[in-house]
């Protein structure tokens, strides 16, 4: 069979079926920049954004401004926001105090949820206790708890949940990973609220057989009350060793339909050390649309915007599926001045 007929074939077999992109470029892709890049930057790369179609985009974190100074300006970001029911904006919060920063700027628009900038959080904790002290200075047994507590409240107050489980499966410090141990985090976050669980592979040298090992422990430790249900499951893959597009692909053929990734490929963990950024929208919409699902993202726009914050951030475009595009475009444009 040809590979064009192959093509065909996978492209009616996935069914146009929907996959959610979770842009992470302003948080994750710029969280470990080390020059302060201005808050009209990140909110002009927001924007961008949401006019190439992206439905969820992670835009900022309330951390401690100590420990990652870069995300300090989040709440001067998300007041600029226009309020728009199809796209949201989940914001990190590790603790209390970045969920009492959040609710203080979501006062300032009344109960009226439809005003707020945004109605999301991510709680972020990790399968390894080293990373885990690394990332948020407690264990992950402390974390979970500090975790449950923000979850409640923020519930309470109507805001969605979402959960991270960062290096499901090798650690910069410790190396390789249980999978059962994601299985049991994604369990507790799950019981504590989290609408998705995003399986983290920061360092970015997870194999696709690693990552699928990792869902097939979540799904087994959470199918009781939660129902092994793989739609609680996200894919956010590093792609340091260039596997962060097959292990997507290997989760969505899993049956995940959420899938993190940012534009340039920016990005990375600032305790994540040697870990490169996250796998890139441009490759990951390529791919899936390509296999016949689609995103609802607009792929050239998101190779421009991929190139114009590496641009501003100083960095090389580190999608060469962007690139590619950018190069196809301009011959394009080539050839039609040529024909003028
Ligand atoms: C969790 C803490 C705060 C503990 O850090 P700590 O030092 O133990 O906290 P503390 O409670 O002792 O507070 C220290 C200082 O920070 C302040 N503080 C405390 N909390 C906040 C807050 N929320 N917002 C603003 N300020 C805060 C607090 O008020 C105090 O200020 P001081 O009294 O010294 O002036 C710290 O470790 C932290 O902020 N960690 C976050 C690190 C981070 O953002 N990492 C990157 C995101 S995770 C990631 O990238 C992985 C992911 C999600 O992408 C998935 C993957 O790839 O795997």
């Amino acid at each position: 069979m040809s590979i064009a007929s192959q093509r065909t074939l996978l492209a009616n077999s996935s069914k146009g079926e929907h996959v959610r992109i979770v842009e992470v470029s302003p948080r994750d892709g710029l969280q470990n920049e080390k020059g302060l890049i201005p808050a009209s930057t990140k909110v002009e790369l927001i924007h961008k954004l949401r006019k190439a179609g992206a439905e969820c985009i992670e835009s900022g974190s309330f951390v401690s401004p100590k420990w990652v100074p870069q995300m300090k300006d989040t709440a001067e970001i998300l007041r600029t926001m226009r309020p728009d029911s199809t796209i949201s904006h989940p914001v990190l919060v590790p603790n209390d105090k970045g969920l009492d920063l959040l609710l203080k700027l979501l006062e300032e628009y009344g109960s009226d949820k439809s005003a707020w900038p945004t109605d999301e959080i991510a709680l972020f904790t990790a399968a390894s206790e080293q990373f885990c002290k690394a990332n948020t200075n407690c264990s992950i047994q402390e974390s979970l708890q500090r975790l449950e507590k923000v979850s409640e409240r923020a519930l309470n107050a109507g805001l969605r949940v979402r959960g991270y489980i960062s290096v499901v499966a090798h650690c910069p410090y410790q190396g390789k990973v249980k999978p059962e141990a994601s299985g049991e985090i994604a369990e507790q976050l799950l019981q504590m609220g989290c609408y998705e669980v995003s399986l983290g592979d920061t360092v970015g040298s997870a194999s696709p057989s690693e990552m699928r090992e990792v869902l097939a422990k979540c799904l087994q430790k959470t199918s009781g009350k939660n129902g092994g249900d793989v739609s609680k499951y996200a894919a956010h893959c590093h792609d340091t060793m260039g596997t962060g597009l097959a292990n997507v692909l290997a989760l969505v053929r899993e049956g995940v339909r959420s899938v993190d990734a940012a534009v340039g490929g920016l990005g990375g963990c600032p305790y994540s050390p040697g870990a490169t950024g996250n796998i890139d929208t441009e490759s990951v919409v390529y791919g899936l649309h390509a296999e016949g699902y689609e995103t609802g993202i607009d792929l050239e726009e998101a190779a421009k915007i991929g190139q114009w914050i590496s641009d501003q951030v100083g960095k090389q475009n580190n999608s060469s599926a962007g690139r590619a595009i950018l190069a196809r475009l301009a011959r394009q444009e080539e050839e039609m001045s040529a024909k003028l």
